[in-house]
């Protein structure tokens, strides 16, 4: 590994930043070089920033909701105001191109934006208790109040958006909040923390404790202070969070196999358009990218024809470069992952129709057809950059294809045709089905979860806040004062 003069970035535990003797390096995968080192916090330091955060938010006699809208805010504002600097570090970090994560920094902001104007939403409803008979007396309402400590837990492959998902919300809802961000990316979730430090977030209802998931995470999860806990990132860690987390609050956002449908009267460019920008985007690792294309049997040779050619012109390389389209896989391991699932695939009868070659932690994007329907590649999350196409008969054999497989967040479906697309809304086993665009479209307001093995509840701030409050009902049974 290359060495360079490394910036060793504190880590925010109950309202100090504080530094320890223990690091974690953190690696631009692209060359292998270390960027920083973020402290490698033991367990006792989760446990302390989760009693702190407990003790902080049980001595607040209130939160006012103007205050945690300033704070938003606030906070959405320095995002935006200092967007290169956020872009920098995710670029510097994650496997994102420059242009891929200046977008990620413009939804980051509106995310914090729209978890300020959801905090004004935040309201109950009165309640007609005398629609049954018996409480004509009876008058009352119900209103949201926070869980107490929300534990937040955060993938690497959008590091900043989706830790603005957890603490947007969390905040909003009036919450604590610990989050463990991924260990390969935890810099913008620090980054972002000292804005709402700056913000003058109340010391000690936020800590960002930076650490290895299967230590600290576990204690995040473990630990009877959490009153709700908000989890992104894979299936399996998700299964077994879920298998500790008992009566509690949780939002599981987890792994998905993505399927698009493309119908004989589709448009078929806008089709191909939508499949290499949903496929390759983040080189494929992004929880909606498009892994699998069924497309109806007509226009199949067609549509690979176009898809190929689409591909093909993809420029792989230097994240930095403003022309490039495709970063690497966050690490070279990932990669080597990526290569054996095609490498098992072509064993089994695949064909690599364009890309697949890796070099260090790049893929080339690659189309792979004729795939074994039980090889790893086609059950399973690749989590990189491969779409596998298969012809199909009908819409129904597409939809029955796009449902045999255990994950169900996203689906997309290109037709002209109202009813079959209406079928397709009713039968596929997914959290959103996107009609003339595909799997991998997603703003930051909307519902967003899935089915099956993909998850449990929604995000999508307002829905998260829901995860993140309890409703209590309030009832006053009256009797004539005079
Ligand atoms: N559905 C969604 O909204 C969504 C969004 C983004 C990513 N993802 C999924 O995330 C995955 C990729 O991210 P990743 O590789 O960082 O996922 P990962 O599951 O390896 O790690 C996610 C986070 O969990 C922590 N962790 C791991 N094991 C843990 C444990 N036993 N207890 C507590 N914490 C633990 C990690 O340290 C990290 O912070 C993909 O499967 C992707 O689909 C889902
Ligand atoms: O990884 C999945 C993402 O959460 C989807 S998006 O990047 O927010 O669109």
């Amino acid at each position: 590994m290359k060495t360079t003069r490394t910036e060793e970035v504190k880590m925010l535990l109950a309202g100090e930043w504080v530094q320890r003797e223990e690091t974690i390096s953190v690696i631009n995968p692209q060359n292998n070089e270390c960027i920083a080192t973020v402290p490698r916090a033991s367990k006792e330091d989760m446990k302390y920033a989760i009693e702190s955060a407990h003790k902080k938010f049980s001595s607040l006699e209130s939160w006012p909701v103007h205050e945690r809208i300033r704070i938003l805010k606030y906070v959405s504002r320095y995002v935006s105001d200092n967007a290169e600097s956020f872009a920098r570090t995710i670029a510097s970090e994650s496997s994102k191109t420059i242009n891929e994560a200046r977008g990620e920094v413009a939804r980051s902001a509106q995310t914090l934006e729209i978890a300020a104007e959801e905090t004004r939403r935040i309201q109950g409803e009165t309640i007609n208790f005398d629609q049954v008979e018996g409480n004509e007396n009876k008058v009352g309402y119900y209103y949201h109040f926070p869980v107490g400590v929300v534990g937040a837990i955060t993938p690497f492959n959008d590091p900043l958006n989706l830790v603005a998902h957890k603490l947007g919300p969390a905040i909003a809802g009036g919450n604590a909040v610990v989050l463990k961000p991924a260990s390969e990316t935890p810099l913008s979730a620090l980054k972002l923390a000292e804005a709402f430090t700056e913000a003058g977030l109340p010391e000690g209802m936020l800590s960002v404790v930076t650490g290895p998931g299967r230590e600290i995470g576990e204690e995040l999860v473990n630990h009877p202070y959490i009153k709700a806990l908000s989890f992104t990132g894979g299936t399996d860690a998700g299964k077994k969070i879920t298998e500790k987390t008992g009566t509690r609050h949780v939002n599981m956002e987890l792994g998905s196999n993505s399927p698009v449908i493309v119908l004989n009267d589709a448009d078929l460019k806008d089709a191909v358009a939508a499949c290499t920008d949903g496929g390759f985007s983040a080189a494929g690792q992004n929880c909606i990218s498009v892994q699998r294309v069924y497309v109806e049997q007509d226009s199949y040779p067609l549509f690979l024809e176009e898809f190929i050619k689409e591909t093909k012109k993809l420029k792989m390389g230097d994240k930095f470069t403003e022309d490039t389209d495709v970063g690497p896989l966050i690490s070279e391991k990932e990669a080597k992952r990526v290569e054996q699932w095609i490498h098992e695939a072509k064993a089994g009868g695949a064909r690599v129709e364009t890309g697949g070659v890796r070099n260090g932690a790049y893929v080339e994007p690659a189309i792979l057809t004729n795939v074994p329907p039980d090889s790893t590649i086609a059950k399973e999350e690749i989590f990189g950059p491969v779409v596998l196409v298969e012809p199909v008969q009908n819409l129904k054999e597409a939809v029955d294809k796009s449902n045999d497989v255990e994950y169900g967040l996203q689906a997309g479906i290109f037709t002209r045709d109202v009813n079959r697309a209406f079928y397709a809304v009713q039968n596929l086993q997914v959290g959103g089905v996107m009609v003339n665009d595909s799997s991998d479209f997603r703003i930051d307001a909307m519902p967003f979860g899935g089915t099956k093995d993909s998850g449990i509840g929604r995000e999508g701030v307002k829905f998260a806040i829901d995860t993140l409050t309890e409703k209590k009902v309030v009832s006053f049974k009256l009797s004539s004062p005079f």
